[in-house]
């Protein structure tokens, strides 16, 4: 089937690298006679038919540019029926032949339904910053907030030391560990704290009592929104827990831990909340990179009508992965990072 307009779209958290993405959709398809129509605000623009044709004018000077010019929601396409027969209809309407759905889990888990059950023409490109999306090595996003959490550490590090203080920097990856990871491993942190692993305070406070009879009197710990402590040593009252461990929204552990360890050793601690300003702002030279090599391969793979496939990074490569594969599993912290970052614990 030749394809003569392409959807595309940008759906879930934003990402730094989501323009670049953008970008390079159009100008590939520019390559091959193929018009791009930008649907707005993911799944909600196909649905209420906001779109916008992408042109090589509307796309000048975004790829240096955070977030993403055509907006983004988090809306199922296929919550109930009416909602799926708009989405029909606008199809139809706007004439797509294709579409590529840029997302992260559940962005792509809506697009996969959709191909899966109604047949549309899908290819998926991956983002997040979390990292976490099986199938491809690298996501975009997760560079770019690796060097925002790197450098509030670095910062944090100067400042804790003038105050002999504990810093509790929390930050962003939902259920994995590997803005943490990366993060405390970068920025030199003394005690990092994953999903993956659940933490002992009784241990955490070993450690840091432990640095200050070697008379390094400050500490950092780095805390994924996601890190739990261990069943075994649970300090947290059942509020607490629903609080801050949400289904839809983390975030919280961060002055929960901080508490515990002043109330447990007496040293004054401080929290420090990245939060979204992980995810804004200028893209790195590597995201904006993979963004752009997964924009264009996404291009071709509508030409050689791989649908329900997502385009992925594999090694040095770019390659083609069943969107089912990507979505099946979450891409926990791998065990030799988390290996090479207690190394630096204490
Ligand atoms: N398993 C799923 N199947 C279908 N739709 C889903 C699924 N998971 C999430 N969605 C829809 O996709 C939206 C975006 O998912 P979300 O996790 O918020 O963003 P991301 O695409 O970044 O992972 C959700 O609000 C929800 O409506
Ligand atoms: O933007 P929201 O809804 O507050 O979500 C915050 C979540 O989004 C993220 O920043 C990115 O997650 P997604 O890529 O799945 O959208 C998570 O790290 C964080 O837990
Ligand atoms: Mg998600």
């Amino acid at each position: 089937m030749e394809v003569r307009t392409l959807g595309v779209l940008t759906g879930g958290g934003d990402a730094p690298g989501l323009n670049a993405a953008l970008r390079a959709v159009v100008r590939r398809a520019m390559q091959y006679g193929i018009r791009v129509l930008g649907i707005h605000q993911g799944w909600n623009g196909l649905i209420h038919g906001r779109v916008e044709p992408l042109t090589r004018y509307s796309i000048s000077g975004i790829l240096p540019r955070g977030g993403t010019i055509l907006g983004t929601s988090r809306i199922n396409p296929l919550e109930t029926d009416e909602v799926a027969e708009r989405v029909r209809a606008n199809w139809r309407k706007y004439e797509l032949d294709a579409l590529v759905v840029i997302g992260g889990e559940g962005t792509l888990s809506a697009a996969l339904d959709m191909h899966r059950r109604y047949d549309y023409p899908i290819v998926g490109v991956p983002k997040t910053i979390d990292n976490d999306l099986c199938g491809t090595d690298m996501t975009f996003g997760f560079d770019t907030a690796l060097s925002v959490a790197t450098e509030a550490i670095d910062r944090l590090h100067t400042t804790a030391e003038s105050h002999d203080r504990v810093m509790v920097v929390e930050v962003m990856g939902r259920h994995a560990g590997w803005i943490a990871a990366g993060a405390g491993i970068a920025g030199g942190a003394d005690i990092i704290l994953v999903p993956e692993h659940p933490f002992r305070i009784s241990e955490v406070c070993q450690i840091l009592n432990h640095r200050k009879s070697l008379g390094r009197f400050f500490s950092i710990i780095v805390v994924a929104e996601d890190a739990h402590p261990h069943p075994d040593e649970d300090f947290l009252t059942a509020e607490e827990r629903e609080r801050v461990f949400q289904h839809t929204r983390l975030g919280g552990i961060g002055h929960l831990l901080a508490q515990k360890i002043e109330e447990l050793t007496g040293i004054e601690t401080r929290v420090t909340v990245l939060g979204y300003t992980q995810r804004g702002g200028v893209p790195t030279a590597y995201d904006r990179l993979l963004a752009t090599r997964l924009g264009v391969k996404a291009v071709d793979m509508v030409r050689a009508g791989e649908f329900g496939y997502m385009a992925a990074l594999q090694g040095q490569h770019m390659v083609s992965v069943p969107i089912a594969h990507a979505v099946s599993c979450i891409k926990r912290l791998d065990d030799e990072l988390y290996e090479t970052a207690r190394v630096f614990f204490g």
